[in-house]
Order: C-alpha cells, then structure tokens, then sequence
C-alpha cells in the first residue's frame, strides 16, 4: 500500500488465486487486514512471471520459512537491473543463515546489494496511513537510498543505515524479546516484569549481535528498540499474542493453530538457542523461552530461574565496541 501510494504500477504475487482475486476486485484481503481498504492501482496476481518481468524493484515479504522457496520460485524472471528489499525477520533454521543471504543464494546476486527493510511497522497501521519510521540498510548505499526514495511519504519515513547484518539480526531476535513479553504478561506479572525484560532482552540480543559483527548503535535504532517495543506491547502483534497465550497456560501447538499467521519469534528462539552456542554468548531470556517452547518448561520456573541467576554488574553483559572500532 505505500509503493501504490507512491508509484502507479504495483503488483502483489500469490499463491492464492483466492486472495489475489479479492484484492483485484473488492481492494480487500479480509483474511490479514479485515478492516482494510486497499488501494485501487495495487494489483494482484499468481502468475510470478507477471508480477516480476518489467519491474524496476522487488520487495520480498514471505515468511522466514518461506523465503527461499519463493526467493527461487522468483529466479527466473530476476534482471541484475532490479533492486531487491526484504522485509522478513527471522533465520532460516535449519542453517543459521539471514534472509539476505538465502536470498542472495538463491538469485546469485551479491548480497551486499540487497536491501532490508526493518523497524516498528505493524502491517494494521501502515495501512491506516499511521505515521510510521523504517530503517533500509545494505552494504550498497546506492541502493539503500533508491529503496528510501522507492518507499518514502508523508505517511511512511524511511532512514538508511549502512549496518544491514545488525538491522537484519535485530529485526529478527526481537520477536523472541517479544515472545518472552507477551508471556510475562500472560503470567499476570506487571509493568516492571516487562521493562525488565525488554531492558535486559535488548542487552542480549545486542551482546549476541555484537559478537557476530553487528554495530551496537544499531539495536538502539529503530530496527532494535523501535521494534521491540512496538512488537513486545502492541496488540497487532503475533508475537506478544503468542506469548500471552502460552503464559495463560496455553500449549504451543493450540496457540499456533489459533493464529493462523506467521509468529516468527518461535522458530527464531530456536534458531537463537543454537547461534547462542555456537558463538559461546549467553543468551538467558532466549534459553529459558527455547526450555518452555521446546521442552515443556512451566513459565513460571523459567522466570524463576531468570531471577535467580548469579549477581551481576549491569556493565558487564553489555558487550559494547568502541566508537573506533565502528569507524576504523
Ligand atoms: N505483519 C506485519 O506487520 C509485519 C511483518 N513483518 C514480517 O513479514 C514476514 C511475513 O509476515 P506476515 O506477512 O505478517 O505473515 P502472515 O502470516 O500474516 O502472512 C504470510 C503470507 O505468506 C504466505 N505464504 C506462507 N508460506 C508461503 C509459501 N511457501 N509460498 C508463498 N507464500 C507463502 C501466506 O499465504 C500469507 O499470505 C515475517 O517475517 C514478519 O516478521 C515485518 C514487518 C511487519
Ligand atoms: O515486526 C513486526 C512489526 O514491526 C510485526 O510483529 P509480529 O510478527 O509480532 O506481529
């Protein structure tokens, strides 16, 4: 809705000639925005090679689990001309690897000129023309800026940073943040739970991020805390709703059969319990949410024992690099 907003030829692919005839027709997808109207010069269709061929600029939204069935399903009508921008959070599980990468693999293009699109965007009010801040980020900066100015209004502000793996990682390690938010107040703790767990969730996957060579400065950023915070207290997530469930004693297969769309924080908590390991980083929010999402850990023991983790300084588990380390 925002690139129909500001460009007059935009086409949506998908694999449901269902809903692609809904929004030809009615301007309507009543099955993800009920409420919403679409606008008239969107089109939709299932056919990729018309929704790809002629394009100047690709945006890809599937689901993590999805990216690279669709990533190759997009392969043959892909030009080397073409912008590509992401907009997906998660890993792919099975090999630790980012969006951009599957992607990257799948196209045989560099992924360094990829884009990804990130930050506080709930799908529900970008359609309401809510006022709304992104961040594009790619190692390309020419094609960061063509994607702010591809994506820009009055409506939607987009800011470009030059840190894609950190606006990737911490797109996708906030919904586990989320995740753990959600079921904190599933418990029934308050206020202060939850600003405890964003406080030291953000130090967390900040500290994981840094460690894989992310800027810290960027999960200060709108793809970090812009995000977790709209994804950990807003009620258009599914994250923070998933969680919720789970803390009210919900079991995880009952709460995903009732969403009917993507929770990505789940399979990223897993995928976060092996990147935690494999780069020696603790990750203890994430670990106690693997413990109650895969080995049926009561939510109550797994706050239990996040509270009675040995003393620490604040400090020290905040691994922050020097502002020389950024620029050198
Ligand atoms: N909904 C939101 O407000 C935002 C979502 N995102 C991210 O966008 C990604 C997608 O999320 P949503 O669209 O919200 O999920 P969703 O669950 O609401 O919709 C997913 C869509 O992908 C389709 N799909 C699933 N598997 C597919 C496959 N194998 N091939 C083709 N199509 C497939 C589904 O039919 C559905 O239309 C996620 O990574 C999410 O984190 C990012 C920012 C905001
Ligand atoms: O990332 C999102 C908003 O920025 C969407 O979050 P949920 O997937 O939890 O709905």
């Amino acid at each position: 809705s925002v690139l129909a907003a500001n460009h007059p030829n935009v086409m949506i692919w998908s694999r449901s000639a269902e809903q692609v005839q809904e929004i030809n027709e009615k301007h309507m997808n009543s099955r993800y925005l009920p409420d919403a109207e679409l606008p008239a010069n969107l089109k939709a269709t299932t056919d990729m090679e018309e929704a790809v061929s002629g394009a100047c600029a690709v945006l890809i939204v599937a689901p993590s689990k999805a990216m690279r069935e669709v990533s190759r399903s997009l392969k043959p009508y892909w030009q080397e001309d073409m912008l590509c921008i992401h907009a997906t959070k998660g890993f792919e599980t099975e090999t630790l690897k980012r969006m951009s990468t599957v992607i990257a693999e799948e196209l045989g293009c560099p992924e360094g000129d990829i884009v990804v699109l990130s930050g506080p965007s709930h799908a529900e009010e970008v359609i309401r023309l809510c006022p709304t801040t992104v961040v594009v980020a790619s190692l390309n900066q020419q094609a960061a800026s063509a994607a702010q100015d591809l994506f820009m209004n009055a409506d939607f502000r987009v800011y470009t940073n030059r840190d894609m793996l950190g606006v990737e990682l911490a797109g996708a390690l906030k919904n586990i943040i989320a995740l753990g938010a959600g079921m904190s107040d599933g418990l029934g703790y308050g206020d202060n739970a939850k600003a405890a767990l964003l406080t030291r969730g953000l130090a967390e996957i900040t500290r994981i991020g840094v460690e894989m060579g992310a800027n810290p400065l960027t999960f200060a950023g709108l793809a970090g805390v812009g995000d977790l915070v709209v994804t950990a207290t807003s009620r258009h997530s599914r994250n923070w709703r998933a969680g919720c469930m789970l803390g009210e004693g919900k079991k995880l297969d009952d709460v995903l059969n009732s969403m009917g769309m993507v929770v990505e924080g789940i399979r990223t908590t897993k995928a976060a319990h092996t990147i935690s390991e494999k780069y020696g980083v603790q990750m203890p929010i994430a670990e106690q949410l693997y413990q109650v999402l895969f080995e049926n850990k009561d939510p109550r023991i797994a706050v239990e024992a996040l509270m009675g983790r040995d003393p620490k300084t604040e400090m020290e588990s905040m691994k922050l690099a020097t502002w020389e380390q950024w620029h050198s």
